[in-house]
C-alpha cells in the first residue's frame, strides 16, 4: 500500500475568487495527515480538485502518479468523505451501498464488511433521511471504505459528532494509517487534531503556511518564551524589558518573557529583589501554534462590539 496524494503548484480560482494559490504537499502512507486552515482557506477546494470534482487552473493533484479521472477503479484507489449530507434521504444505508458496490464492480460482500465496520448494521435496512448526523457521517465513511482503497480523504469529519462519535473516528482514522494508508483529514480547528495527526498541512488564503510534524510545530511555538508568575508585575515587567526582553502580561499574576534564557531571568529578579513564584518554560498548544501561524490569514474575523 505505498499510495500516496502528490499535490504541486496547484491554483483554482472562481471568478475574482483566488481559492487555492500555488499549494504543493504530499500525503504520505502510513501517516494522517492533517490539513488545517480557517474557513475559506481553500480545503474543500483541494480536496475536490483532487478528487477529479473540480479542474485545477494550473499544476497537478495526483494519487498514486495519476490524476482521479484516469484511475481506472476510482474506489479501490481512493475513499473520501466530502459531504455526509449527499446521500438521498429515501434510499435505505445498504442499498445505497449496494449500488455503489454494483456500479463500481465491487463485490456484494464488502457491504455486510463495511456496515460492520462503521457499526451500521443493525440499521442498514432503515432510510437514510431518518439517520442522525453521526449515522450519516458513519455511512459516509463506510462508502468510502468499500473498495478497501490505500488512499483516505476526510472533509471535516467530526463536525457535529458528539464525543463517542468524534473518539470512533479518530480511532478509526490512526487505525487506517497503521495498516500502511495515507490518510488526509482536514479541519478548521488544530485541536481536533492535536491526538490524531502525525503531519500537518497548513494553509491560508489558498497558500501553504506549514509543512510540519505536529512535534516540529510545537517545539517552534514553544521555543524561547518563559512563564514568570510574580506578584509584583509591573516591576518585574519593567527590570525584564530595560534588560532587552519582550514582556507580556498574560494571566492576572503572569508573564510571558521572549528574548532571554529562564537562568538570566532568575537572577535579574533575585538582584531586584522581586519575589517569584514560577518560573517555567513556555509549552505551546497546539492551537496556539496554529493561531500564531494563521494570524494574517483569518478571512473573517468577528469584531468585537464595543
Ligand atoms: N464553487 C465555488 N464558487 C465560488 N467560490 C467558491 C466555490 N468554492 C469555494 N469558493 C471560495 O473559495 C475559497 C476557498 O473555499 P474552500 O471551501 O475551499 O475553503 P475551506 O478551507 O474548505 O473552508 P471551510 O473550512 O469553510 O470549508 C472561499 O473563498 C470560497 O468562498
Amino acid at each position: 500500500m505505498e499510495t500516496s496524494i502528490d499535490v504541486r503548484d496547484l491554483r483554482k480560482r472562481y471568478g475574482s475568487t483566488v481559492a487555492v494559490d500555488g499549494l504543493s504537499f504530499e500525503v504520505r502512507p502510513g501517516l494522517v495527515t492533517g490539513f488545517v486552515g480557517p474557513n475559506g482557506a481553500g480545503k474543500s477546494t483541494t480536496m475536490r480538485v483532487i478528487l477529479g470534482l473540480d479542474a485545477a487552473d494550473e499544476g497537478s493533484a495526483l494519487i498514486g502518479g495519476r490524476p482521479y479521472r484516469s484511475l481506472r477503479a476510482p474506489l479501490r484507489e481512493v475513499g473520501a468523505l466530502l459531504d455526509a449530507a449527499s446521500v438521498h434521504p429515501g434510499r435505505r444505508a445498504r442499498d445505497h451501498l449496494l449500488w455503489m458496490a454494483h456500479y463500481s464492480g465491487l463485490p456484494r460482500r464488502r457491504v455486510g464488511e463495511v456496515l460492520d465496520l462503521v457499526g451500521l448494521s443493525s440499521v442498514a435496512r432503515r432510510r437514510v433521511g431518518g439517520f442522525s448526523l453521526g449515522m450519516r457521517q458513519r455511512l459516509g465513511i463506510a462508502a468510502a471504505l468499500l473498495g478497501d482503497p490505500p488512499v483516505l480523504m476526510f472533509d471535516e469529519p467530526v463536525n457535529g459528532l458528539d464525543p463517542e462519535g468524534i473518539r470512533w473516528i479518530r480511532e478509526l482514522l490512526r487505525s487506517m494509517a497503521a495498516e500502511g494508508r495515507a490518510v488526509l483529514v482536514s479541519s478548521h480547528l488544530m485541536g481536533e487534531l492535536e491526538d490524531t495527526a502525525d503531519h500537518l498541512v497548513v494553509i491560508g488564503r489558498g497558500r501553504l503556511i506549514a509543512d510540519t510534524t505536529v512535534r516540529e510545530l510545537l517545539e517552534t511555538a514553544s521555543a524561547g518564551r518563559v512563564v514568570l508568575r510574580t506578584a509584583r508585575r509591573s516591576e518585574a515587567m519593567s527590570v525584564l524589558a530595560n534588560a532587552g526582553a519582550e514582556v507580556a502580561a498574560t494571566e492576572r499574576d503572569t508573564l510571558t518573557v521572549t528574548g532571554l534564557p529562564a537562568e538570566r531571568i532568575a537572577t535579574l529578579l533575585g538582584e531586584s529583589g522581586l519575589p517569584v513564584s514560577e518560573l517555567a518554560q513556555h509549552r505551546a498548544s497546539l492551537e496556539e501554534a496554529y493561531m500564531e501561524l494563521t494570524r494574517d490569514s483569518v478571512d473573517y474575523r468577528v469584531e468585537v462590539a464595543k
